[in-house]
């Protein structure tokens, strides 16, 4: 069974081999998360090739050598030619992270099925049993966790660093913490009125405990 982590590639090169609809899936991914990605292919989908001239993602127009990994912290084999993929998995260096699109068993991670509102990320695996099952799972919970998840999770990231700062008693931010999560407080919709309440009561607890002592 895998390890689920989320990782952070900003200012990381990704090198990509193939150009093709697979690789367009994965270069998506891999633009979200602000990775430096490298494409080798010598052909490209269109989109591919909008974003190489947008300046978004450097196109080698090439066939695949060894020499293309220097530098790549993530690695991911998606031309249509198995000997390819494999000749890349080969050239890797210990140490760099490959995805191989049609060999489950030589990827040293899988790309799962995502659903991203905001900071909010929903991934989505079955391990290569069945990718279509993944992707019938994503699109069911992006109906249930749907656009509105994406202001409410960048309202808690905000309350987050407000809470750390105003409330100095740990129990008092893990109640606090627990209040914004409950499904309640994010129906009624009145979240920054009700986060200052929540503080004010805070306050008014530590006074009055203030007070006995
Ligand atoms: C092992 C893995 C390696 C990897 O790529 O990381 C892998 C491998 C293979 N996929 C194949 C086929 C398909 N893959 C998709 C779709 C997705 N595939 C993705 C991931 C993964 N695919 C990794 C495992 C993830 C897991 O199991 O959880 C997703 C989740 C993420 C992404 O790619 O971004 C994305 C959905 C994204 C979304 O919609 O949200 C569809 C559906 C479609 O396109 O409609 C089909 C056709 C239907 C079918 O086959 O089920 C084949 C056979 C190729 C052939 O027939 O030759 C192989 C190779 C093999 O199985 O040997
Ligand atoms: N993991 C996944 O999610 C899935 C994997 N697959 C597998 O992915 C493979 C690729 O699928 P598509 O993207 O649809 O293929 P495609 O035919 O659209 O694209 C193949 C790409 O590989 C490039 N290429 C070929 N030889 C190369 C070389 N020597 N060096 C560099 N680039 C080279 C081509 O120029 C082209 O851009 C399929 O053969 C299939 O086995 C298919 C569906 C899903």
């Amino acid at each position: 069974m895998g390890y689920p982590v989320i990782l952070h590639l900003r200012g990381r090169r990704a090198v990509v081999v193939g150009g093709g609809k697979v690789a367009a899936r994965k270069i998506h991914g891999l633009l979200e998360a602000g990775a430096e990605i490298v494409m080798i292919a010598p052909e490209a989908e269109p989109e591919l090739q909008a974003l190489a001239a947008g300046g978004m993602i450097v196109w080698k127009k090439k066939r695949f050598d060894p020499d293309d990994l220097a530098e790549a912290f993530l690695v991911i084999a998606a031309t249509n030619d198995r000997k390819v993929n494999e000749a890349v998995t080969q050239a890797a260096a210990p140490g760099q992270l490959v995805n191989v699109v049609d060999d489950p068993e030589r990827c040293d991670f899988h790309v799962p099925a995502v659903v991203r509102r905001g900071p909010l990320t929903i991934a989505v695996s079955t391990g290569g049993a069945s990718p279509a099952v993944a992707r019938r799972i994503r699109r069911e919970l992006e109906e249930k966790y749907g656009e509105e998840y994406r202001l409410y999770l960048e309202f808690l990231q905000r309350a987050r660093g407000i809470v750390l700062r105003e409330v100095e008693d740990a129990e008092g931010r893990k109640r606090l913490f627990q209040a914004l999560a409950a499904d309640s407080f994010r129906q009624r919709g009145r979240w920054d009125e009700e986060l200052a309440q929540l503080l004010a009561n805070e306050k008014e607890r530590n006074g009055e405990r203030g007070k006995e002592q």
